[in-house]
């Protein structure tokens, strides 16, 4: 199945001269859907995967599938002012903006191994601020799994230390 097929390629949105990559036509198509949630699922079976954090928002549609498939929780990292108990916080820079990222302190239990998903590695921003989160907790990051990489922007230079898996790569 060829996944890009599924990816809808948007001018200028949110911010003019971003080309956004829209994930929804995959996530409407069921085959889709379930083949790139299998694919992640199977990166990460020989890595003894006990939890899988998402970021917000995009990161719980296929984070939630993922952790499903593999009998393990679901973790969510989540922007400012959505969790209701003490947190743990991180700022970090985006392609287009900067925000924080928090996460329940006392969620992830030391050595835990853990999933991260995503939808798409940009600039990496949002990725090493969850890693950073998860491994201040005591976890430790056995794979970081996204739909799609923006190759060009270079997000991979900050997971060299990490299993990375993309499915979609521009
Ligand atoms: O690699 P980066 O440069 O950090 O960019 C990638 C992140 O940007 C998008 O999320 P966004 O913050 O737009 O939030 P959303 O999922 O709530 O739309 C995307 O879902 C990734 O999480
Ligand atoms: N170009 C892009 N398309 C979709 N989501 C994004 N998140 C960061 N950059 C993005």
């Amino acid at each position: 199945m060829n996944l890009k097929d599924y990816i809808a390629s948007v001018e200028n949105f949110p911010k003019e001269g971003i080309l956004f990559r829209d994930i929804t036509p995959l996530m409407a198509d069921g085959k889709a859907f379930k083949y790139a949630t299998d694919q992640i699922v199977e990166f990460a079976k020989n890595k003894d995967v006990n939890l899988v954090v998402g970021p917000e928002a995009r990161g719980f549609i296929f984070g939630c599938p993922v952790a499903y498939e593999l009998n393990t929780g679901f973790i969510p990292v989540r922007k400012p002012g959505k969790l209701p108990r003490e947190t743990v916080d991180v700022k970090y820079a985006l392609e287009y903006g900067h925000n924080e990222l928090s996460i329940h302190k006392g969620d992830i239990k030391k050595g835990s191994r853990v999933l991260i998903v995503d939808d798409l590695l940009a600039t990496g921003g949002t990725i090493k601020a969850t890693i950073d989160l998860v491994e201040s907790q005591g976890g430790i990051v056995a794979g970081v799994a996204f739909l799609i990489e923006l190759v060009d922007l270079n997000g991979r230079d900050l997971l060299k230390n990490y299993n990375v898996l993309s499915l979609i790569k521009y």
